[in-house]
């Protein structure tokens, strides 16, 4: 069933709970490997991403077990099991965010190259610096990353390029280790913030998350975390407001952080949008016209690289020119081709496309490619005219729980292609 389909052209119209951050909980997972007590995380989405992750934590030697239906318990192990097998690392970017913890707490890690959506090289480069300025050292053996360590010592690490990975690998590595780092043009996503106050939860000492200089105080051993509550996840919602808008729909999400989605609010409302923001919630309405705008992804609180391809899904049948310029991922313009055969008029010039507005998509077969792709593919699919069947959906389920009851509440047409139950809960075939 790797296959979804959508019969377009039904406004989204109702409530929407969006679930927790699924980049704040893989990487708070990963930290959880550090603590020498039980852990219980809440709001945790329950994803492929999430399930490859609590198997990698068990394979570690770590009890994991959900507790209702977003709470996870993790009782870590207090010796290293074994390392993470290549094929489990392979399927989420994120197990790379276990070399920092396990090198840290073990002395030891090995992590296999990780795999992840296709949507760029994504070296480790800055990731390495950190953790080799740490006291590690790495080699590179049959496409694993292998790090070992006789206590790391505090450091001064600037990181040429403000990467999430980088900020968290060597955030984490670092709360173990003597003395204080000071690290430098760190990244300033929420998912960073995050992390930092579920590691000083466990009893690190990180300040300055947020900001551009990530001050750590390193302390012997981290503890246990009676309850920590997960962000919300703001590409969830962001995903949710740009379906809205593309079906000229009025939408409220509920348990978000606004403040976490300004880049995306300014851009919506710059297009036309009406929002309205409370304190937990947007209401999203789009009755009107649409207008082009251009966009440019940047780190955060720049406009998010993961949102950029809803948005062009989006801009595809806004009348005029837009104008999109992916500046942090080289290959997250394929699915430009797959609106294409739905109708789009979009032209791609190394980091730089180009939308003209057309009036309708149209109903296809198409493929997603990556996990914002196959968001976008949804979108694109909620407005066109007729039938699209998207293919290579286990992409869309590494990060977006219940994605099709969650916009059959909505009033979408949508359903799993050879599931007869959604298909009739969704009026298809
Ligand atoms: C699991 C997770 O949290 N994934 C998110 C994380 O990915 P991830 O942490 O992989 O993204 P980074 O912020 O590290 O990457 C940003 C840019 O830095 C470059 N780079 C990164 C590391 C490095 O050592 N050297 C280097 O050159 C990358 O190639 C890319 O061009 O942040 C991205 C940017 O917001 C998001 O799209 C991903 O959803
Ligand atoms: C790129 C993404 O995830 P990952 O870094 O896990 O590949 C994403 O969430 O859009």
């Amino acid at each position: 069933m790797d296959k979804l389909v959508i019969a377009g052209g039904a406004a989204l119209r109702g409530q929407v709970r969006i679930s927790g951050a699924k980049n704040a909980s893989l990487a708070i997972l990963c930290a959880s490997a550090m603590a020498s007590d039980r852990v219980l995380l809440e709001n945790v989405p329950r994803i492929n991403d999430v399930h490859v992750m609590t198997e990698i934590l068990r394979g570690l030697g770590a009890k994991v077990s959900w507790q209702g239906v977003d709470s996870l318990q993790i009782i870590p192990a207090g010796h290293l099991a074994d390392m993470p097998p290549y094929e489990l690392a392979k399927k989420l970017r994120a197990s790379n965010l276990l070399l920092g913890p396990l090198v840290a707490r073990f002395g030891q890690a090995e992590v296999s190259l990780p795999g992840g959506c296709n949507i760029g090289v994504r070296p480790m480069d800055l990731h390495f610096k950190g953790l080799i300025g740490l006291g590690a050292e790495l080699s590179l053996e049959r496409g694993a990353v292998k790090a070992c360590a006789r206590g790391l010592r505090g450091t001064r690490v600037y990181l040429d390029f403000p990467s999430v990975g980088a900020t968290e690998n060597i955030m984490m590595a670092a709360c173990l280790a003597e003395g204080q780092t000071v690290i430098e043009n760190v990244a300033k996503e929420p998912e960073v913030v995050d992390l930092a106050n579920f590691l000083n939860c466990l009893g690190a000492k990180v300040r300055g998350a947020g900001t551009d200089v990530i001050k750590v105080e390193g302390v012997s051993t981290l503890g246990g975390c009676l309850r920590y509550a997960v962000i919300p996840d703001r590409i969830e919602a962001g995903t949710f407001m740009v379906a809205a808008a593309a079906t000229r729909g009025r939408v409220t999400l509920e348990n978000i952080i606004p403040q976490h989605l300004e880049p995306l609010i300014a851009k919506l409302r710059e297009a036309g949008v009406d929002i309205q923001e409370e304190e937990d919630g947007v209401q999203i309405c789009a009755e009107g016209a649409l207008k082009p705008i251009d966009i440019k992804t940047m780190p955060y609180p720049g406009f998010p690289t993961d949102m950029q391809s809803q948005l062009m899904a989006l801009l595809s049948t806004v009348p005029g020119t837009s104008l999109i310029v992916e500046n942090i991922f080289e290959n997250r313009f394929r699915v430009a081709d797959e609106l294409k055969r739905m109708g789009a008029r979009i032209k791609v010039e190394g980091r730089v496309a180009v939308i003209e507005g057309v009036e309708k998509l149209h109903g296809t077969q198409v493929r997603a490619t990556d996990l914002r792709a196959g968001a976008a593919l949804v979108v694109a699919g909620l407005m066109a005219e007729g039938e699209t069947e998207i293919c290579n959906t286990s992409y869309i389920d590494r990060g977006y729980h219940h994605l099709e009851h969650k916009l059959r509440g909505l009033g979408a047409n949508i359903w799993r292609a050879g599931d007869p139950e959604t298909a009739a809960a969704a009026g298809g075939h």
